[in-house]
């Protein structure tokens, strides 16, 4: 096993890069920090990812640049550098396509990919945990020198993650169906809003913020991943297109009912198919709703209370309008543990819905 002593130079120092430069600080790792924008370095050096000086020549280099520059720079620390050199992009057919056109020997270079982010961007979103228990995609191509790969999986290991391994194509293809066509989605829903009459957008609840969170991200670096990877999309959105037009039928339609049902029911059936957190297999959780006083201090006494019954909190939402005396916090928990929880809330004085 080949162990991850550093330093690691982070080339693009952004959410990513510095999430990374966080994440190794954690355990004393020197990390070397570099950005085509000197204020983003200087930023991810302040909130303590790293250092933009370091003498000792680096061991592993991680390249955090938005896609289009990737094999350029990827090919530029081959050359400059002995290290083992990777990636965070979000698509891994086309960086290294275009580090091969620009290098000579790719033997010390390995794909991988982070899936935790976030729909901002630069070093000031950037956080330490991002990357706690998310799942870490490690793509070897035919030349990948073995202990390349094996230094790019204890990176990701450091950060937090789990690491999946999987070639190159088989990577862009399902990130297509989990993360690309989501985030198009999610984009031509949200585009909707954007002249919605605000009598309209004062009804939101948590289902529009779910459904239209991502399509807040940077759309230049989303015009550069979905452009790399348009292929695997094209057919997932041609798929798509004739889901709409059995749906518009359906509408069309004054006994619809079934039809409708069935392909609600489809996406009942890929819902469930979800991981959930930690890349576990989903669990059915059951969700515990409490009415909370909009008063300082009463949401660390919920979860003081929650803490007491003994109940492990697997998940959390708040849903808090602005302008009403009261939120409502959803706490979801193992069904085995319902119980529990609900007695220990309502004996301390919470309104509580199951
Ligand atoms: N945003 C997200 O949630 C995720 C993004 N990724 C991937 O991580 C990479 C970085 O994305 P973010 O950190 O979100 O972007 P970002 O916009 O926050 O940071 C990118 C940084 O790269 C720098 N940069 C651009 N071109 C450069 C070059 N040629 N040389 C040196 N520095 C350069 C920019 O100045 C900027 O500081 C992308 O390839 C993206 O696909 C992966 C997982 C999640
Ligand atoms: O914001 C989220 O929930 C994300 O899923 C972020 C994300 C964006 C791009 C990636 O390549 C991987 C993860």
């Amino acid at each position: 096993m080949t162990e991850l002593r550093g330093p690691v130079r982070i080339v693009g120092t952004g959410l990513i890069g510095t999430s990374i430069g966080l994440a190794l600080a954690r355990l004393g790792v020197v990390v070397e920090l570099v950005d085509g924008n000197p204020d983003n370095a200087l930023m991810a050096e302040r909130i303590g990812a790293g250092s933009r000086q370091v003498e000792i020549e680096p061991q592993l280099v991680v390249v955090a640049v938005p896609p289009d520059h990737v094999g350029a720079v990827v090919a530029a620390q081959l050359d400059q550098t002995t290290a083992v050199v990777t990636d965070a992009a979000s698509v891994k057919s086309k960086p290294l396509a275009d580090a091969r056109k620009l290098a000579e020997d790719v033997s010390r270079y390995v794909g991988s990919h982070p899936m935790a982010g976030s729909e901002r961007n630069g070093p000031l979103a950037a956080r330490a945990d991002l990357f706690d228990g998310a799942t870490w995609a490690i793509t070897p191509h035919e030349t990948s020198d073995p202990q390349a790969v094996d230094l790019v999986r204890r990176l990701a290991e450091a950060c937090g993650a789990r690491t999946v391994e999987m070639s190159v194509a088989d990577h862009d293809l399902g990130v297509a169906r989990v993360s690309h066509l989501p985030h198009l989605m999610s984009a031509l829903a949200a585009g909707t809003l954007a002249d919605a009459p605000s009598s309209h957008l004062e009804l939101s609840g948590q289902g529009v913020r779910d459904v239209t969170r991502i399509a807040a991200g940077d759309p230049r670096l989303w015009t550069q991943i979905v452009s790399a990877n348009s292929t695997a999309l094209t057919g997932l959105l041609e798929q798509i297109r004739g889901e709409l037009d059995r749906l518009l039928v359906a509408l069309g339609k004054e006994e619809a009912g079934e039809e409708l049902t069935a392909i609600l029911g489809q996406g009942v059936s890929g819902a469930i198919r979800v991981p959930g957190k930690h890349g576990a297999p989903h669990i059915d959780l059951v969700t515990v709703l409490v009415t909370i006083p909009d008063r300082p201090g009463q949401l660390a006494k919920l979860f003081a209370d929650a803490a007491e019954s003994g109940a492990n909190v697997e998940d959390l939402r708040i849903d808090h309008s602005p302008g009403r005396p009261v939120g409502e916090v959803e706490l979801s928990v193992k069904p085995g543990t319902v119980d529990q929880l609900v007695d220990a809330l309502t004996t301390r004085g919470w309104v509580v819905h199951v």
